[in-house]
């Protein structure tokens, strides 16, 4: 009988211990270490991606952990920028500035009384020096060399008209430069911004959501750039000032999960658009390859990706250019941002970038200022590099 008390005693003590601790057992941590997440500033692996459907159970269970970015302690006031419309026609006189020299050197080369063999290898030169590139620099002056036979004497005006006509033909206007915005039954487009670092990425992201924000739609931003956490804090005084939510995790954490946080985090609100800063360095093209398709692929488990935007700086000529080429190998690459096109006179990498990649050029960045990013058009930059500044 006494064992029986004894039994029983012992047995409710152990149900108060055992139930109490489970009761105050901590909480998951908010943002859970990830399987295959790397330590802060070590690449992405190449080898330890996991399977596919493994890629989406750590993806959703990021979500469930995830930690969107926290309120800005004061918050800032919301700005509403300036519809995109009409932007570059406003930026007109910065590229004019900038594209002087090109525009008004080939100008005055036409203008010549005699246009001999030197005449024609100066004026390919100067198209050349512009980054137009050499297949499109022998087109042009071939076409012009035969028109301006035709027409014997010319006036300022015809020379200005046979340029127009020739370098508008070089630019493709009939490509589609639209920017896939408009979600889709009941998810948001998704916009990946791609690019090396440097090339103006993050401000690009950044600036893009004010176009959008401006064009009246809702907008998330995701900071999948985890290399450095100031991409992510750049992206968060972005995204404060036109009131676009922005999904980030620790610097190092799996730039996928974000992607996919972003995502989840644009169906909840019923976003209209989620533009994710995305991670990819140009270390070896495996691993671009690797870390830029998973993030596509964990982004294609909630929603299709829409856009997929190259960042390049338009005054890194030839090396950008080089860029351009690895990164269309390893993503299919919609469109292209050519960023600091303010700070050179080598507007030509437009024509070339264009014929190469067979990409359209949709937006080009013309200053640091907020709303310097406008939506490329071929004939308003056509006429503002031949116009005087
Ligand atoms: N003049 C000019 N500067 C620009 C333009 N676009 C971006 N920048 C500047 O380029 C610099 C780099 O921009 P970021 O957005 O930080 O570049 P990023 O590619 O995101 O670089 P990481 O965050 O290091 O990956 C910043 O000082 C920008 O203000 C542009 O169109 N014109």
């Amino acid at each position: 009988m006494d064992y029986t008390i004894v039994a029983v005693v012992i047995f409710a003590v152990a149900l108060l211990v055992f139930g109490g601790a489970f009761l105050i057992r901590p909480r998951r941590p908010q943002a859970p270490a990830e399987p295959g997440e790397r330590p802060e500033g070590a690449a992405p692996s190449a080898t330890a991606e996991p399977a596919e459907d493994e890629e989406a159970a750590a993806a959703a269970d990021a979500t469930a952990g995830a930690s969107p970015a926290e309120a800005p302690p004061a918050a800032p006031e919301v700005e509403t920028p300036p519809p995109s419309a009409g932007r570059l026609v406003r930026l007109r006189a910065r590229l004019a500035r900038s594209q002087n020299v090109f525009g008004q050197g080939l100008l005055s080369l036409l203008s010549a009384d005699k246009l001999d063999d030197d005449s024609w290898e100066e004026i390919e030169d100067t198209l050349i020096t512009a980054d137009v590139g050499t297949t499109s620099a022998a087109q042009i002056v071939e076409s012009l060399r035969t028109k301006v036979k035709v027409l014997g004497t010319r006036s300022p005006e015809e020379v200005r008209g046979l340029l127009r006509t020739e370098l508008l033909a070089q630019l493709n206007p009939d490509l589609d430069r639209t920017v896939r915005t408009e979600g889709h039954s009941g998810t948001p487009s998704v916009l990946m911004v791609v690019g090396v670092n440097g090339t103006g990425k993050t401000t690009t992201s950044g600036k893009l959501a004010r176009v959008l924000v401006g064009d009246g739609r809702s907008v998330v931003l995701g900071a999948a750039d985890t290399f450095r956490a100031a991409a992510a804090d750049q992206l968060e005084t972005w995204g404060a000032r036109v009131g676009a939510p922005v999904v980030r995790k620790d610097e190092g954490a799996d730039p996928a999960s974000v992607a996919y946080d972003a995502v989840s985090r644009g169906v909840a609100d019923g976003a209209d658009a989620v533009i994710i800063d995305t991670a990819g360095r140009l270390h070896t093209k495996v691993g671009l390859m690797d870390e830029l398709g998973k993030v596509k692929r964990v982004i294609e488990k909630k929603s299709q990706v829409d856009e997929v935007l190259l960042v390049l700086d338009a005054t890194t000529g030839q090396n950008g250019l080089r860029q351009a080429r690895v990164f269309s190998e390893v993503v299919n690459v919609t469109g292209i941002v050519l960023t600091k096109l303010d700070g050179t006179a080598k507007g030509g990498i437009i024509i070339q970038v264009q014929r190469e990649l067979g990409v359209p050029v949709k937006l080009v960045g013309l200053g640091e200022g907020p709303d310097d990013l406008a939506p490329f058009d071929p004939e308003a930059f056509v006429d503002a590099i031949l116009d005087a500044a």
